[in-house]
């Protein structure tokens, strides 16, 4: 693009804006299987061979190669057996480009780069986080002006009609005001992100593609073998905790997630020999405290030790309706008050 004398140049403004055709071409070619194609034959592939494999277009695939090329996702070799890095030339010794050019025929590999983190057999595979990127976080990305606008997430927009489980969850008890913003309200965020058991893997594999490369770098950070038990609090698969007992031969970890992502942990992530890692499931938490009559008048006793908050503690006594908005606030969408003869009572509260 040329420009008026004096003016920028718009190269970087061209770089941005099509910055999401480069993620395309990288996710399309991760989920078509490009990559775990071209490692599983025995030598570099033409596209007709890619395509044939992949039951794709020819000339679709061919474009998809050649770009592919270009970022330094796939290499070409030329007949000849001339490879051309991405950015090389791609002559034959002694040949007129022209000539080159017409005798060429393309065979495709994979590079170090899609080799190392592309392929889904990779023991550093990025493979499902490209796929969560592609079909859950570019949907969202979608509506960013949206989520700007109205500073809430993009969920329902990018994924229509809410699943009956996202739709129970939004219409329980005094949660009706979020049905009206059109959002998913933040608290209910994780019955969104796992709205189908499909999702909830996907999401979980994402994660695990994370740490696994990335999880023995910020576990190394501080040297953790004086701490023998570990919780991960919001564990997930038990990725992060893999890599902590990996690299500390004394310490055990327990994973404390949603009763869902336990259950998944175990049957698709952990294997049962893996006995320095345990699971806790939860998302409920009870609270004893002494309760304030609704009115906050009495009983004594209670204001009593709410005084006695305030001169040790910053804290204070409350009364069931204070603790419901104050759990509700945490996302905790169940919450129940029982006041006992005694001095305290007991709040249990879910999500
Ligand atoms: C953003 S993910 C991070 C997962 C993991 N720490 C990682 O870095 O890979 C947040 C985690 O918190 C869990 N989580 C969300 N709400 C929870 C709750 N109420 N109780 C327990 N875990 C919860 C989710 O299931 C999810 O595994």
């Amino acid at each position: 693009m040329s420009c008026p004398e004096g003016h920028p140049s718009p190269g970087l403004l061209d770089q941005y804006s099509q910055g999401f055709m480069v993620s395309q071409v990288l996710f399309a070619a991760c989920e078509l299987g490009v990559f775990d194609v071209l490692a599983e034959a025995p030598g570099p592939l033409g596209s007709e061979a890619v395509a044939a494999h992949l039951g794709t277009s020819s000339r679709g695939t061919e474009l998809l190669l050649d770009t592919c090329v270009s970022l330094n996702l796939l290499q070409v070799e030329m007949r000849g057996g001339k490879v051309r890095e991405p950015s090389g030339d791609v002559l034959e010794a002694g040949e007129a480009p022209a000539t080159a050019a017409a005798l060429a025929r393309p065979l495709y590999d994979n590079t170090q780069l899609s080799s190392t983190y592309l392929l889904r057999s990779s023991p550093s595979s990025q493979y499902h986080m490209m796929l969560y990127l592609a079909r859950t976080t570019y949907l969202c990305w979608a509506h960013l002006a949206q989520a700007v606008r109205e500073g809430k997430n993009q969920y329902l927009k990018a994924f229509g009609v809410p699943s009956e489980e996202l739709f129970t969850a939004i219409y329980r008890e005094g949660k009706n005001q979020y049905l009206k913003a059109f959002g998913v309200p933040s608290e209910e965020l994780f019955t969104a992100i796992y709205r189908s058991e499909g999702e909830r893997l996907l999401f979980m594999r994402a994660l695990q593609d994370v740490w696994s490369v990335q999880g023995s770098g910020v576990l190394a950070a501080f040297d953790l073998s004086p701490f023998p038990l570990v919780c991960d609090l919001g564990g997930c698969s038990g990725a992060l905790a893999k890599e902590c007992v990996s690299l500390y031969p004394g310490c055990r970890v327990t994973v404390f997630d949603i009763p869902s992502v336990v259950r998944a942990a175990k049957d698709h992530f952990l294997s049962p020999e893996e006995g320095r890692i345990g699971f806790h499931e939860g998302g409920g938490v009870l609270v004893v405290e002494s309760l304030l009559d609704t009115d906050g008048r009495g009983p004594l006793t209670t204001q009593l030790y709410s005084l006695n908050m305030l001169v040790q503690t910053e804290g204070r006594e409350r009364t069931p309706a204070q603790y419901r908005a104050l759990l509700a606030a945490a996302g905790f969408g169940d919450v129940q008050c029982k006041r006992t003869p005694g001095t305290y009572g007991a709040i249990l509260a879910r999500k």
